[in-house]
């Protein structure tokens, strides 16, 4: 599954106007709404702050002079959350002082246009911040992707680990994780060449990215022909299932091996490993764990899972 959360490059783009008075409120809606975008409006800065966590809108139209929390406070909390600090804030105030145009920038907001606003101008200034944070979405799902095999890469497994570790902390939920390298790759390289290696990764790339179906699993392409599954709120006999389904579903792709003394297909080796996180254990266990086990299956002649009962990883020193 993808981690990076959801964007709005193939759909309408969301507003959220926060604005006090009605009439701007019914002004700013309707012009949006005209012009295709999906408005949603809050009167106050307390009930956008709320609407913005629950609706994720792409960008946050924002009055500065607020009852309650003013429109500066607003932005902050915007900004402060991380449900919500990637979303663009233009402020659209009838203040038109050097120092709250400052002042609004300073509280982390994109733009700053105020009122009595020109459509034309307002429009083009909300296009600017949209498509620049589709721009930036776009470059964190580059560095995020691994470009052969287009699964997640180390790098978003390293967070996507840490996140998990840290909920199943708090959830005393078990944690396993499936560390799985091709057998005899080099063979396959030297006999069917590099394109054809290349071709077999992404296959077994999509055997593991099938196999990472809830919101808690993350399949990633760990560098080479090295590959991790995480399965969160998962224990040891699930994993060692799920670990020997992975590997009977790569070996019937079968993709010829001609050379390979295993088998005739391309087959995969895995070592699993669980945990119950807790301020006894380590990730870097886990992942220390798994790979002892993977070394454990090549040992054993490769094409074979090597699970254990659930450990408590102790940390090191
Ligand atoms: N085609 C291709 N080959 C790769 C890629 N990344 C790593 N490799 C190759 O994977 C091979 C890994 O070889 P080894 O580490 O010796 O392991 P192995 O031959 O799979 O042997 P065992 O793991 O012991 O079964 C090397 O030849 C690498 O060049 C890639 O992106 N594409």
């Amino acid at each position: 599954m993808a981690v990076l959360g959801t964007e709005s490059t193939a759909r309408q783009a969301t507003v959220l106007v926060i604005d006090h008075a009605p009439a701007c409120r019914d002004a700013l809606r309707s012009l949006l709404q005209e012009r295709g975008y999906n408005a949603i409006a809050a009167g106050s800065g307390e009930e956008g702050l709320d609407l913005a966590v629950r609706a994720q809108p792409d960008l946050v139209l924002l009055e500065l002079a607020l009852p309650g929390i003013d429109g500066l406070e607003t932005c902050r909390r915007l900004k402060a959350n991380p449900a919500t600090s990637t979303i663009p804030v233009i402020f659209v105030s009838s203040r038109a002082g050097t120092d709250d145009i400052v002042a609004g920038f300073e509280a982390g907001a994109s733009d700053y246009v105020t009122k009595p606003a020109r459509v034309a101008e307002l429009c083009a200034r909300l296009r600017a911040q949209l498509q620049s944070k589709r721009s930036a979405w776009a470059l964190e799902c580059a560095a995020m992707a691994d470009p052969l095999t287009l699964i997640p890469n180390r790098r978003q497994f390293d967070r996507f680990l840490e996140k998990e570790w840290q909920r199943a902390l708090r959830s005393g939920a078990p944690l396993s994780l499936l560390m799985l390298d091709v057998d005899h790759f080099k063979l396959y390289n030297d006999t069917l060449g590099h394109a054809a290696g290349d071709a077999c990764l992404q296959q077994v790339a999509g055997v593991l990215q099938r196999h990472a179906a809830r919101a808690t699993d993350l399949a990633a392409r760990y560098g080479g022909e090295e590959f991790v599954l995480l399965f969160g709120e998962t224990p040891a006999e699930a994993a060692a299932r799920l670990a020997e389904a992975v590997r009977a579903d790569v070996e019937s792709l079968h993709i010829s091996n001609p050379r390979s003394p295993t088998s005739n297909w391309v087959t995969v080796s895995i070592g699993v490993a669980s945990v119950l996180p807790s301020r006894h254990a380590s990730l870097c266990g886990l992942l220390l764990a798994a790979d002892r086990r993977l070394y454990e299956a090549k040992r054993a002649g490769r094409n074979r899972v090597v699970a254990t009962a659930p450990v408590e990883v102790a940390e090191p020193g």
